[in-house]
């Protein structure tokens, strides 16, 4: 049985993996909670780069944490030597846990252990799980069972596919697509920065992650941008440019940058030969664009500017939203009738 407890634990491991959202690409944002029978929640933590360790990992080291006073833990990174750390040092404080965990619990050794070996050895009480993982690293959830454990799918289970959207595109080998926007306090997109630091070095973050921008022709011409990710050190993503027209000035900064390729094209199916796309546009884009794309990722700044109100699509549903220094970030899906 899964209880209202279950669900209120979920919902926490969600919006800590929403937070890393399509920065754990090519992985899938994942969650967990580590949780005492009193609901005394003693490890919270999201998966948050690939290679690194699984949420699953992160929440049972911070519980470890919580539970003892051997900090002999909190140097280790590396997600092999914080498995095998806590397979040699539980000394059985899980037995009487629960873990929530927004996808099954890996079953594999790929960059990093199985979560599924770890979580048997510690032995926790139950573990409620959200999605299925249909990758090649499925499996974990039945084999925990298979060794006598409570195990229970499903918590959540709408909410934990959507934060899964990108991993299943891949695995789907579609792509995944999403809509950026800086906005100010009254809507306005147009004329200069809008957003704060923080929130360009998070588009930076994003932009690393991604592996085709798709920019508008107008932009282009009116922000002569550059595109890259300089503000965290990362890597350019290639660019496509929606225009009617071939005859960009290539002067524009974004055709100069290193190891990149732009294309230019009046239809997306470009977009088919990459993974993860994130489209940057004001209104034109947005309005042309609709029809193509789910996600949308809204970057909200506290203050006014002049200039024209964007409409955004009809069907907006926030799934998600944090503060990015001074500024709102906020995940929304598209539903469509
Ligand atoms: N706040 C933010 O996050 C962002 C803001 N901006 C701002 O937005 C403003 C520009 O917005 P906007 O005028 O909407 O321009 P955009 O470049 O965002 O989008 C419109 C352009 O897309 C191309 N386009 C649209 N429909 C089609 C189609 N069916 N086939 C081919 N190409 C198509 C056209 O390019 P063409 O004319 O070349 O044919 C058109 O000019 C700028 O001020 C910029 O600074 C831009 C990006 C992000
Ligand atoms: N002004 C604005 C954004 N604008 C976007 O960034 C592009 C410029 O990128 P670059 O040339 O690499 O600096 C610009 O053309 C538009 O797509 N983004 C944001 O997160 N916040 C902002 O305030």
């Amino acid at each position: 049985m899964v209880s209202a407890f279950d669900t209120l634990l979920m919902q926490k491991a969600l919006d800590a993996a929403w937070a890393y959202q399509v920065l754990t690409f090519p992985n899938p944002a994942v969650g967990a909670v580590v949780s005492n029978d009193q609901g005394d929640i003693l490890g919270l933590a999201a998966h948050q780069k690939a290679g690194s360790a699984h949420a699953e990992v992160l929440a049972i080291k911070a519980a470890y944490e919580t539970l003892t006073e051997d900090r002999r833990i909190s140097d280790i990174e590396d997600a092999s030597e914080l498995h095998t750390f806590l397979k040699k040092h539980h000394t059985h404080l899980f037995h009487n846990l629960s873990l929530h965990v927004t996808l099954e619990p890996c079953h594999h050794f790929g960059k990093t252990p199985p979560c599924s070996s770890l979580i048997e050895a510690l032995h926790f009480k139950r573990i409620v799980i959200g999605s299925y993982d249909e990758s090649m690293a499925q499996g974990g959830g039945a084999y925990l069972q298979s060794k006598g454990m409570e195990v229970h799918f499903g918590c959540l289970k709408k909410a934990c596919d959507l934060l899964l959207s990108p991993f299943t595109c891949k695995e789907k080998k579609e792509p995944f697509l999403f809509f950026k926007l800086a906005l100010s306090a009254n809507g306005v997109a147009t004329g200069g920065i809008i957003t704060s630091l923080d929130s360009r070095i998070m588009v930076h973050r994003l932009r690393d992650r991604c592996d085709l921008l798709v920019i508008g022709g107008n932009t282009v011409r009116t922000d002569r941008p550059i595109l890259d990710a300089r503000l965290c050190e990362g890597k350019a993503p290639d660019v496509l440019i929606y225009s009617h027209h071939n005859d960009f000035d290539c002067t524009i900064p974004l055709f100069d940058t290193p190891d990149r390729c732009v294309t230019v094209a009046s239809d997306l199916n470009h977009v088919n030969d990459y993974a993860m796309v994130m489209v940057e546009g004001g209104q034109g884009l947005l309005d042309a664009l609709s029809n193509e794309i789910k996600w949308y990722l809204i970057f909200e700044s506290p203050h006014e500017k002049e200039g024209k109100t964007i409409v955004l699509p009809t069907g907006l549903q926030k799934v998600f939203s944090q503060r990015v220094g001074e500024d709102t970030m906020s995940w929304y899906f598209k539903h469509t009738s």
